[in-house]
């Protein structure tokens, strides 16, 4: 694990962008550093490889102080990728991606057949190798990014707003490519974004600082989507964080009930053991879609409540595989989450032990 203690970054003209920051980065996972411009989130990840010192304070890493390690060997330990990939225009997209082998003396077939597998790693073309950035669309480019970061197959990745510069439907695909990545080679991540959204959806911790880099607090999404240390934590994760925590609860403990007529205005309609739609919505008499589904096994309450508001009957259908397994109503998705949290409040002191830092 990566861990700051009481550090504090002061600029020569006095300009403090970070203010007695103490935060673990647990190995192996997603930390995400999150908040407005200018909060020292660059000056953060910039004291973690060395390319910035703290002026007070200090880091650590698996308990020894990072000031002990020569900085070549900790920039090779540590992968870093920039808004845009930063990717050396010259240089083909094999050569960027093989460059850290280059610098450690790889032999170059090596290098090749390194950079060839990370290509189809991060999912690109073979075909792509040859070409230059400029000749890559944006997500491409930061896919290639992604690429070069893990040539050496660091042990720590640091990750500098490395979504930012591409359209959302690239982002969402990129973050889908990070994650399974991530499943794949558990690095220690340390990703900063001015996005909260992308700090929920990818952190499996997320750190929220304000202007003048003091930390506001730090914890799982769901930790600070429930229990918001301040009114800044709170305006920060926004008005909809009651609605958005439920992405990280299950469905699987909803009750069902398996009589939709019982339930619903309208009558669901099966085609064997499938639902195919709803009939009693429509003056023509056709079938109304489903509207959505959810499966209580892999769904979230979320997704659940999301299926009853788009249904014509205002009734979440749960299916397995396609096959029904039953129905439930708004009303009790809520109720189920008002005693989850009932029983989270009980269980947990107010005070969110550990995640906050003032
Ligand atoms: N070399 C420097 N000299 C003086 N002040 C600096 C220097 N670099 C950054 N700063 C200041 O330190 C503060 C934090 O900057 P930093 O780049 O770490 O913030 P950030 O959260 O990454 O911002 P952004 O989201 O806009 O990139 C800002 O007030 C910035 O102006």
């Amino acid at each position: 694990m990566i861990e700051f203690e009481s550090v504090t970054k002061t600029y020569p003209d006095g300009t403090t962008a970070v203010s007695d920051l103490s935060l673990v980065v647990p190995s192996d996972r997603i930390t995400v550093i999150v908040g407005p411009s200018g909060c020292g989130k660059t000056t953060t990840l910039r004291m973690v490889n060395r390319m910035l010192e703290p002026t007070e304070g200090r880091i650590t890493w698996d308990g020894e102080p990072l000031s002990a390690r020569p900085v070549t060997t900790l920039r090779r330990q540590m992968g870093y990728v920039i808004q845009s990939g930063g990717l050396f225009p010259h240089r083909t997209v094999l050569d960027n991606i093989g460059t850290v082998p280059g610098l450690l003396g790889w032999p170059k077939a090596k290098a090749r057949q390194r950079s060839m597998e990370l290509l189809e790693a991060v999912g690109l073309d073979s075909a792509l190798a040859r070409r230059f950035p400029g000749q890559l669309s944006g997500g491409q480019q930061q896919r290639v990014g992604v690429a070069r970061a893990l040539a050496a197959d660091p042990l720590v990745m640091l990750m500098d707003e490395p979504f930012s510069a591409v359209d959302p439907v690239v982002r969402a695909e990129l973050h889908e490519l990070f994650l399974d990545l991530q499943r794949r080679l558990s690095k220690t991540i340390i990703m900063i974004t001015h996005d909260i959204d992308e700090a929920i959806a990818l952190g499996d911790q997320v750190a929220i600082l304000r202007v003048g880099g003091v930390l506001a607090q730090a914890g799982t999404p769901q930790d600070l989507l429930e229990q918001p240390a301040d009114a800044f934590v709170e305006g920060f994760v926004g008005k909809d964080r009651g609605y958005r925590s439920l992405s990280f609860l299950p469905a699987e403990r909803l009750p069902l009930t398996d009589d939709p007529p019982a339930t619903a205005k309208g009558r669901l309609v099966f085609e064997d053991d499938r639902p195919t739609g709803w009939a009693g919505f429509r003056e023509d008499g056709g079938l109304s879609p489903l509207g959505g589904t959810f499966d209580p096994a892999t769904d979230t309450m979320r997704a659940a409540l999301d299926a009853a508001l788009a249904s014509p009957a205002s009734v979440a259908v749960a299916v397995s595989e396609g096959r029904f397994v039953g129905v439930v109503e708004p009303a009790v998705i809520l109720a189920t989450v008002a005693d989850h949290r009932a029983a989270e409040a009980v269980r947990e002191p107010p005070e969110p032990a550990g995640a906050v830092q003032e």
